[in-house]
C-alpha cells in the first residue's frame, strides 16, 4: 500500500490506482543520490482526492487536481474566453472547435481551459504519479453536477509516452498541443512552491525535441508548443507565427487553415 488514506473503503480504488499507473514500481526508484521516490514523496488520499506532497517540505504543500472548483473553475467562469493567447494559439477565434490532442498534459490545466471554450481534448501523460493524479482529478470531475457530463463528453486521456502514442494512436486531431518541461525561473512565490514540488518529481523533459515531428504528421491543421519567453523553439524549428504573452509565448506551426 503506498497511497496513504484514512478510509479504509477507499482502499479497492486506490489499489486500482497503484496498478493502473504501476506507483509501486515508481516509488521503488531512485534518485541519482540512491535514495527511492518512496523517501522523497507521499501520496495521499482523502476528501480533496490524491494529492501528493514533498516528504521534507511538507510546508510546500499539496499537488493535485481540481477541475471542479479553485482556480480551473474561476478561470472556466471568468476567463478570458476565445480572447485568451492559448485559444488564439489552437485556433479557436477563426470560430473553429478543434479536437486538441495535448501530449504533454501535467495537471491538465491548459487542457481544461481548452476544453471549457469547446474543444474536445485528449490527454497524454506519462509520468505515473502526475497519470494518477489527473486521472483521480478527472474522475471527481465526470461525478460533479455541473460540469461531469460535458467533462465525459469532451475529456479523455491515455496514461503513456507520446513518443510511442503519436505514433500509435487512434485519435484523429486538428491540433496538437505541446508544453513540455523547461528548466524554470519563475520568481513569484505561490507559482514557485507548487513548480517546486511539480520540477522536483518530473525534471525536464530533455527529449521533447522529438516530439514535434511526430506531433505535425498527426496534426491535420496545426501544432501550438507552449514555451517560457526565454526558451529557445523546440528542435530549433521556426514556428509560422508567435503568440506572446507576460511569460510564455505559444509558438504556431500552422499545415492548413481552420475551417
Ligand atoms: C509543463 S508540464 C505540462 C503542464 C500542462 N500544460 C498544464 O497545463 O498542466 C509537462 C508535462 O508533460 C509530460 N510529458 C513530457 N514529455 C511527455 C511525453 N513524451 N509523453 C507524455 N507526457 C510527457 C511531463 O511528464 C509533464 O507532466
Amino acid at each position: 500500500m503506498l497511497i496513504h488514506t484514512p478510509y479504509s473503503e477507499n482502499r479497492p480504488y486506490l489499489d486500482e490506482l497503484e496498478k493502473r499507473f504501476e506507483l509501486v514500481n515508481w516509488a521503488e526508484q531512485q534518485n541519482a543520490d540512491g535514495v527511492p521516490n518512496k523517501a522523497l514523496f507521499k501520496l495521499q488520499f482523502d476528501e480533496h482526492g490524491l494529492q501528493l506532497f514533498k516528504s521534507d517540505e511538507p510546508k510546500l504543500g499539496a499537488i493535485r487536481v481540481d477541475f471542479v472548483t479553485g482556480a480551473s473553475a474561476h478561470r472556466r467562469k471568468f476567463g478570458g474566453g476565445k480572447g485568451q493567447a492559448i485559444a488564439k494559439a489552437v485556433g479557436l477565434n477563426k470560430g473553429a472547435v478543434p479536437h486538441v490532442l495535448d501530449a504533454t498534459a501535467g495537471l491538465g490545466r491548459d487542457a481544461f481551459v481548452l476544453a471549457a471554450l469547446g474543444c474536445k481534448v485528449t490527454m497524454h501523460e506519462r509520468h505515473p504519479v502526475v497519470a494518477a493524479l489527473l486521472y483521480d482529478g478527472l474522475q471527481r470531475a465526470y461525478q460533479d453536477a455541473e460540469i461531469g457530463d460535458w467533462m465525459k463528453a469532451q475529456v479523455g486521456m491515455a496514461f503513456g509516452s507520446s513518443h510511442d502514442l503519436l505514433n500509435s494512436t487512434e485519435v484523429e486531431p486538428d491540433v496538437v498541443y505541446l508544453d513540455p518541461m523547461f528548466p524554470h525561473r519563475e520568481k513569484s512565490a505561490l507559482v514557485k512552491k507548487e513548480m517546486r514540488v511539480f520540477q522536483s518529481l518530473v525534471g525536464d523533459d530533455h527529449d521533447a525535441d522529438a516530439l514535434l515531428e511526430f506531433a505535425m504528421q498527426l496534426a491535420s491543421k496545426r501544432v501550438a508548443v507552449k514555451r517560457p519567453d526565454y526558451a529557445p523553439f523546440l528542435d530549433e524549428q521556426k514556428p509560422s507565427m508567435q503568440i506572446t504573452t507576460k511569460k510564455n509565448r505559444f509558438d504556431v506551426y500552422v499545415k492548413a487553415a481552420m475551417k
